[in-house]
């Protein structure tokens, strides 16, 4: 847009030319079209291009480019363009005729001329009138545009709360999740302690176990051995009994062949008895019975021998026997021992039997125990899995926080640097200004003189009033006063003249850059000087209530404490004291000076003593 208007030609002051009846509206429109087409207005508002040639105005004005005054252009202003050096040369015409007094060729050569103008008034209205409407629709689109970023405005604030928002709630979950990792990492501890804790017991229940399993393998060992001796014991008490059996049954047998024995020898006797009663009666078979009987007697001995011979095994019999009773009592005693010890072991087995039941069951719990403790460790794992998940996700966040860290330490320190290049730059700024300002204050002279005129009071004499006067030239303007005493002006010139109207704050204008100079460590001594009533405890003291009617006093008081409380942002210490020697002479002249010490140190300039 810029370009367009800078590409805009000037537009003469037509606006009063009266418009041209002769031209309808579409012949200008396509002027003004044409013309803003020229001056790379394109889209202005306004009618189509129709396509039309059409001829400048110089043509019209038959061939005269340059400056040569445009002839009658006929009616048909339709066609014609105006350029700048159109205008100009039009404006510039002057009135051709060889004889000044040929009026009708003057008044055609008017006519023309007007008819020129009324087409370029024309021309200028129409193209007046397309600025305006594009200066509207410009407007428009303004308006358009600064609706819609009123509305992108709103919408901008809308997502700058929702932004907001989101920061907290991120802020909020960020936060929550530290305190879940904390959480999450004293769990993880006390579950790492608990696993520890748990593999420990795990270990001892495990060397429990195995020392239970070492137990019961020796139990069972000594069951089984136990068990093979009760069998070797059975195996013999039952040989035992069987020896008992087969011994009774020898025993028996004894007996039969001894009954059998005793019988043979009671028919032996009988028959004895009937071998002597057939020796009586035989006597005389005696000798044959003599010889029977040595017979029978060898018979006898060799019975008896078989008798002695079966007593003898009798009683070997009996001795085998009582040897074998014996031994079946030894026996039955060792069997007895070893049913004993049977009982006892078996009484032992049920005992080792009950110790192995109650460790297979205590391995039960104990591997129960294992397997909800592997359980247990599980699920911890898992825990810790989750855990350490989250722990790694939290690590993540904390990377991200510490870079951001890192990143805003970075920024710290770039700032820290910025703030001590710019103290640094402060202070020797501040140094600058100090320099300047004594070196202002120098050039406006160390010892400077005011002059202050105190209005009239009721008691003065209404004459006084015109005995003081006060120059006007630029010179001595607001510097110089002029007194008038019998008639003869006397004139006084001062670094400055306030005047009766000027007021307290006016005046303390003026002292302020010399208490401003004292607090920058130079000496500097104010005080007033003049006849009683002339305003002296007015100008230094004034009246401290009234804000307005404050002194040079009260006020450079408040600069030197308003400057201490500002300056102590930039490492300045400033110590004042009003000595005791300058208090009872300040009770004494106060009207006329005022002195104080300021001392004032920074950490990087000091200076130990300021007369005020
Ligand atoms: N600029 C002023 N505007 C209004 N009133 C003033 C002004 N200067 C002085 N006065 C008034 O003039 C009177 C005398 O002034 P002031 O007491 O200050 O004079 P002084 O020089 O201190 O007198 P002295 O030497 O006797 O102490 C006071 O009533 C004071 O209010």
């Amino acid at each position: 847009m810029a370009s367009k208007n800078q590409n805009k030609p000037p537009i003469p002051n037509f606006t009063n030319a009266p418009a041209s009846p002769s031209n309808n509206q579409p012949v200008v429109d396509e002027v003004a079209v044409d013309k803003r087409r020229k001056i790379g207005l394109g889209k202005m508002v306004g009618p189509a291009n129709s396509g039309r040639t059409r001829q400048a105005f110089s043509v019209v004005n038959g061939g005269q480019e340059n400056g040569g005054p445009p002839s009658s252009a006929g009616s048909e202003c339709g066609s014609i363009e105006f350029t700048k050096e159109d205008v100009e040369a039009l404006l510039n015409e002057k009135m051709k005729g060889k004889n000044k007094f040929n009026l009708k060729e003057k008044c055609d050569q008017m006519m023309d001329y007007i008819r020129k103008l009324r087409l370029c008034i024309k021309w200028f209205q129409e193209l007046e009138g397309s600025y305006l409407l594009e200066q509207e629709k410009l407007r428009n689109m303004l308006d358009c545009a600064e609706r819609k970023c009123n509305e992108m405005e709103v919408l901008m604030k809308n997502k700058e709360e929702e932004l907001n928002s989101i920061i907290m709630e991120l802020r909020k979950n960020c936060a929550s999740l530290h305190e879940k990792l904390t959480k999450e990492e004293s769990d993880k501890l006390a579950a790492m302690d608990s696993l520890a804790r748990e593999k420990e017991a795990r270990l001892a229940a495990e060397r429990l176990q195995t020392s239970l399993t070492d137990e019961l393998g020796k139990a069972q060992r000594e069951h089984s051995s136990a068990s093979q001796k009760i069998t070797s014991l059975n195996d013999m008490y039952k040989r035992l009994q069987e020896y008992n059996t087969s011994l009774q049954q020898y025993n028996s047998k004894l007996q039969t062949e001894l009954a059998t024995v005793n019988e043979a020898l009671k028919r032996v006797e009988k028959e004895k008895a009937a071998v002597v009663e057939n020796l009586s009666t035989l006597r005389g078979h005696y000798n044959a019975l003599q010889d029977q009987l040595t017979l029978t007697r060898a018979s006898q001995d060799e019975a008896m021998k078989q008798r002695e011979a079966l007593v003898n095994d009798v009683v070997c019999l009996r001795g085998e026997l009582q040897q074998a009773r014996d031994d079946r009592d030894r026996h039955l005693s060792q069997l007895e021992v070893l049913t004993t010890e049977a009982v006892k072991y078996k009484e032992c087995t049920g005992k080792s039997f009950a110790e192995l039941e109650n460790l297979s069951l205590k391995s039960n719990e104990l591997e129960a125990r294992c397997l909800s403790q592997s359980d247990q460790i599980k699920a911890l794992q898992d825990k810790l899995g989750a855990a350490e998940k989250k722990l790694q996700v939290s690590d993540l966040s904390a990377m991200e926080t510490r870079t951001e860290y890192e990143e805003q330490k970075k920024l710290i320190h770039d700032l820290q640097n910025r703030l001590a290049d710019a103290e640094i730059k402060i202070i020797e700024g501040e140094k600058l200004r100090k320099k300047l300002h004594n070196t202002i204050l120098e050039l406006k002279g160390n010892i400077r003189v005011f002059c202050r005129v105190r209005p009239l009071l009721a008691d003065d004499a209404a004459a006084e009033a015109k005995v003081i006067s006060y120059p006007t030239s630029t010179e001595f303007l607001g510097r110089s006063i002029d007194l008038m005493q019998s008639g003869q002006k006397h004139s006084f010139t001062f670094d400055k003249v306030f005047m009766p109207d000027a007021s307290q704050q006016e005046v303390f204008v003026e002292i302020s850059q010399l208490v401003q100079s004292a607090l920058d460590g130079y000496k500097v001594c104010i005080f007033a000087y003049g006849q009683t009533g002339s305003g002296k405890t007015h100008t230094m003291m004034g009246r401290p209530g009234n804000p307005e009617q404050k002194g040079l006093i009260p006020r450079s008081l408040e600069q030197i404490f308003e400057t201490r409380q500002s300056l102590k942002s930039q490492g300045w210490k400033y110590e004042m004291q009003v000595s005791k020697q300058y208090y009872l002479a300040f009770l004494f002249i106060f009207c006329l000076s005022f002195e104080c010490y300021v001392y004032g140190h920074c950490k990087h300039m000091s200076y130990s003593k300021i007369y005020l």
